[in-house]
């Protein structure tokens, strides 16, 4: 086994991470600051309030924890800070590539438009580029829970950031009550705009929801967990050379699974899906990449040439530059071989 400290030396790459939920404290204070909002006074109770615990319910239970951050990120300078921040971190663990993602949308309170917040988180992503050599590309999330007017009018607004930063879309939110089937208008202008998109997809117990997106030509899935017991649906996946972005500690918290001997890491190995490690949220699931690379190899025994395969297919399936691609493959051959 890996001790902790190789496995954050380890170069690596994430494609599922929320900016507002992976907010280092040091930020969040910060930024609290900015907006002049009060803050309990110790870090442990702070934690408590943007963390979920062990206990909670669901999925929605779990989309709480960002009512407290949300209210923060509502000017120009608060969005590149927070995304100058995740960087930071990313940094502290060799993260070579990521993809940030967040919700134009949440940040229009105070009469930001959505073509401003990802300015803003553009700008926080290539100022800490240049401080810390972490290639990112931005995704933004539509919300399930929206109209898809509203979810049209901004991908609409952030189409002309393509190759400027942006790199894709999402959507995020509430999938048990908003299937596929309901945003698909949107997903449609979304890629008619030419927007490469991954969608939170089989989160919720729904497998179906993959499916539908794969029917949509959609090849990356944000979790995906629930085609654990649906072979032929793996099968399906795996022939399309889909890629799952997998958020095991996440996945405990909703009750996305049971247990982690539910996890159904074994039978989509065994069906060939591919698949990568991911956070989703930093802070409100209380982890990062290293502790979650030490929960698969603990749990499911995943090995270092595993590691690096998971890698590779994280960067394989990345929406970034052939330039980006090539180089990140190298660092991650280099480095998988040397550490
Ligand atoms: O795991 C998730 N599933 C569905 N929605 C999520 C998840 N994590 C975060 N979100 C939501 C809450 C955030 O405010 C939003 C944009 O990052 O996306
Ligand atoms: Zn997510």
């Amino acid at each position: 086994m890996l001790t902790v400290q190789e496995l954050k030396a380890l170069p690596k790459v994430e494609l599922h991470c929320h900016l507002d939920g992976s907010l280092s404290l040091k930020a969040i204070r910060k930024l609290a600051q900015m907006a002049a909002v009060e803050l309990p006074a110790s870090d442990q109770a702070l934690r408590e309030l943007v963390s979920v615990p062990d206990d909670i319910e669901d999925l929605l239970d779990y989309l709480k924890r960002f009512d407290v951050i949300l209210p923060l990120l509502q000017t120009a300078e608060a969005l590149e800070l927070a995304a100058y921040d995740v960087i930071e971190q990313c940094a502290a663990e060799n993260v070579r590539y990521i993809e940030v993602r967040f919700a134009p949308d949440f940040s229009t309170e105070k009469g930001l438009s959505v073509s401003e917040a990802i300015a803003a988180v553009i700008k926080g992503l290539h100022q800490a580029q240049a401080d810390f050599g972490v290639e990112s590309g931005l995704l933004v999330c539509a919300m399930r829970q929206y109209s898809n007017q509203r979810s049209q009018m901004m991908f609409k607004a952030a189409q002309p950031f393509l190759g400027q930063g942006l790199v894709g879309g999402d959507f995020a939110g509430d999938e048990a009550d908003f299937p596929t089937e309901v945003i698909e208008p949107a997903i449609k202008t979304a890629q008619q705009l030419g927007i490469p998109m991954t969608l939170h997809a089989g989160e919720s117990h729904c497998a179906h929801n993959v499916m539908a997106a794969l029917a949509l030509g959609i090849r990356r899935f944000g979790h995906g967990v629930a085609l654990g017991g649906h072979v032929d649906f793996q099968k399906q996946v795996s022939e399309a050379d889909g890629v799952l972005e997998m958020c095991l500690t996440s996945n405990l918290q909703t009750k996305a699974v049971k247990n982690l001997a539910s996890y159904p890491v074994a039978e989509l190995l065994a069906n060939q899906v591919k698949i990568t490690i991911n956070t989703d949220n930093r802070t409100v699931s209380n982890t990062n990449l290293t502790k979650e690379y030490d929960l698969w190899q603990r749990h499911f025994g995943i090995t270092k040439s595993q590691f690096l395969e998971v890698n590779l297919n994280a960067i394989n399936a990345a929406f970034c530059s052939a330039t980006i691609r090539q180089q990140v493959i190298q660092d991650l051959q280099k480095g998988y071989a040397e550490n």
